[in-house]
C-alpha cells in the first residue's frame, strides 16, 4: 500500500532525478517510501510530458512553466488515487534507487537574511564593531556562488584546505581546514527564466520559481575569516554546497505562507509586493545523529519573493535550474542557530553529539551532518522536506 498521508503523502509530491537497476536516471515522484517512475508513467501512456521526464534532470520540466507543473500534479495526483494496477512496475522502494543531482544548476546565489544569524556573525566575525552593517535592513545582502560544486545529498564531502591567518597569528598559513562548518539553508530553484535586462516582481516570484530543495552550506571559517574582506566569501564556501535530492514544488506549500517579520525602515518600493510573504518551515539540524538545532524559516527578514526581485533589479537574466538559497537559517533562540560557529559561540562553547557523546566545536573527519524540514500541509497534512545529509572526508594533499 503507497503511503498518502505521511510527510511525503498525495499532498507533497516533491520531484527527484532517480536510477533503477541499471536504468538511465529519469524524472521520478516520491509517494511515501516510494517513488513513481514518471518517465515509465509517460511510456505507457498515462501522462504527457513532452518527453521532459525521460531527461536525466529536471530542468526540461521547470523550463514549462506554471501550467505544465500544475497540470503534471493533477495528473499524478490523480494516478496516485486511483492505485490502478496500471502503475505496478513503476513504483520503487527509495531505498532501491539512487538519486542524482535533481536539477543541473544555473547559477548559483547565496544570500544572507537571517537577522540572527547576520547579527551573531557579526558579533563572531567583527567584534566590537555594529554586527549588522548599515546597508543589511535596505536590500536583501547576497553572493555569487559556485553552481559546479553543487553536490546532491549523500555525497562524502573533502575538508577543504586553503590559507588561513587567525588574528593572533603573524603571518598565513596553508593548511586543512581546522573550523569546518555548516550552514542550513533553504534553497529556491528557478523554472522560467527571464532575459537580460528582464526584472521579476515581488509579485511575480510564483510565476518563476518552481519549489524548495533543502541546501547545506559548507563553509570553512579559518580560510573564510582571512580571505572575506572586501569582496565576501570566496574559496572559504565554494568547495561544496549540498542539496536534497527532492524537490519540493511551491504548489505543495499552500498552507505554510506566512507574514514575514515586519520590515523597519521601509524599504524601497521594488521590493515590495501584494503577494510577499515567508514560510512556516522548521529545520532539524543533526550532527552524528544528535538533534543540535532547529532552525525555524518564519523569522527569516527577508522573504524569497524580495530576494528573487532584488536579485534580477538590475535586469540580470535567472535561468532555468538556477538555484538561489535564503542564507543561513537561525531563529532567536540558541537551539535555533543554524550554523555550528553559531551554536559554539566561535568553537568556545562546545556541544556534545554522538552515541559516544563526543565534545565537538567544528567538524571532525568522519562526522556527519543532516538536516531535514518539516512544514505544514493542507488539512492538518505535514510536509517532510528531506533530506540533506554529507559526511566529512580528510583534506587531500594538505
Ligand atoms: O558576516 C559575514 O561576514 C559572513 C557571513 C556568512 O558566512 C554567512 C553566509 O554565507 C550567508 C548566509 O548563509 O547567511
Ligand atoms: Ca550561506
Ligand atoms: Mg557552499
Amino acid at each position: 500500500m503507497l503511503d498518502l498521508t505521511g510527510p511525503y503523502g498525495i499532498h507533497h509530491l516533491p520531484y527527484g532525478v532517480f536510477a533503477h537497476d541499471d536504468e538511465a536516471p529519469r524524472v521520478g515522484v516520491r509517494i511515501g517510501d516510494d517513488v513513481l517512475d514518471l518517465a515509465g508513467v509517460e511510456a505507457v501512456g498515462l501522462i504527457d510530458s513532452a518527453g521532459a521526464f525521460g531527461a536525466p534532470t529536471l530542468n526540461p520540466f521547470l523550463a514549462q512553466g506554471r501550467a505544465a507543473w500544475a497540470a503534471a500534479r493533477a495528473r499524478i495526483t490523480e494516478l496516485l488515487r486511483d492505485q490502478s494496477d496500471r502503475l505496478d512496475g513503476l513504483l520503487h522502494p527509495v531505498a532501491e534507487v539512487t538519486l542524482s543531482m535533481p536539477f543541473a544548476v544555473g547559477d548559483y546565489v547565496d544570500f544572507y537574511s537571517s537577522e540572527h544569524h547576520a547579527t551573531n556573525l557579526g558579533k563572531l566575525f567583527r567584534p566590537g564593531a555594529e554586527p549588522l552593517l548599515p546597508n543589511w535592513k535596505h536590500l536583501p545582502i547576497g553572493y555569487h556562488g559556485r553552481s559546479g560544486t553543487v553536490v546532491v545529498t549523500g555525497a562524502d564531502i573533502v575538508r577543504p584546505c586553503g590559507q588561513r591567518k587567525a588574528p593572533t597569528d603573524e603571518a598565513p598559513s596553508f593548511g586543512p581546514s581546522t573550523r569546518l562548518d555548516i550552514e542550513a539553508e533553504l534553497g529556491f530553484v528557478v523554472g522560467v527564466p527571464t532575459g537580460l535586462g528582464q526584472r521579476v516582481s515581488v509579485d511575480d516570484f510564483a510565476e518563476h520559481v518552481f519549489g524548495v530543495v533543502l541546501v547545506n552550506d559548507w563553509s570553512a571559517r579559518d580560510i573564510q575569516g582571512w580571505e572575506y574582506q572586501p569582496l565576501g566569501p570566496f574559496l572559504g564556501k565554494s568547495f561544496a554546497t549540498s542539496v536534497a535530492g527532492w524537490v519540493t514544488p511551491l504548489d505543495a506549500l499552500s498552507a505554510a505562507w506566512v507574514e514575514p517579520p515586519a520590515q523597519e525602515p521601509a524599504v524601497l518600493p521594488y521590493l515590495t509586493g501584494s503577494v510577499n510573504q515567508g514560510l512556516d518551515i522548521t529545520m532539524t539540524v543533526e550532527w552524528n545523529g544528535t538533534v543540535v538545532s532547529r532552525p525555524p524559516f518564519a523569522p527569516m527578514y527577508w522573504t524569497p519573493a524580495q530576494q528573487l526581485a532584488h536579485l534580477t533589479v538590475n535586469g540580470a537574466s535567472v535561468r532555468t535550474g538556477d538555484l538561489y538559497a535564503s542564507g543561513t537559517v537561525s531563529g532567536p533562540d540558541r537551539d535555533q542557530w543554524g550554523s555550528f560557529i553559531e551554536l559554539t559561540w566561535g568553537g568556545a562553547e562546545p556541544v556534545t553529539v554522538g552515541e559516544d557523546k563526543a565534545e565537538r566545536t567544528f567538524l571532525r573527519d568522519g562526522d556527519t551532518v543532516t538536516i531535514t524540514a518539516a512544514a505544514p500541509g493542507p488539512d492538518g497534512t505535514v510536509i517532510g522536506l528531506g533530506e540533506v545529509t554529507g559526511t566529512i572526508l580528510p583534506a587531500i594533499g594538505g
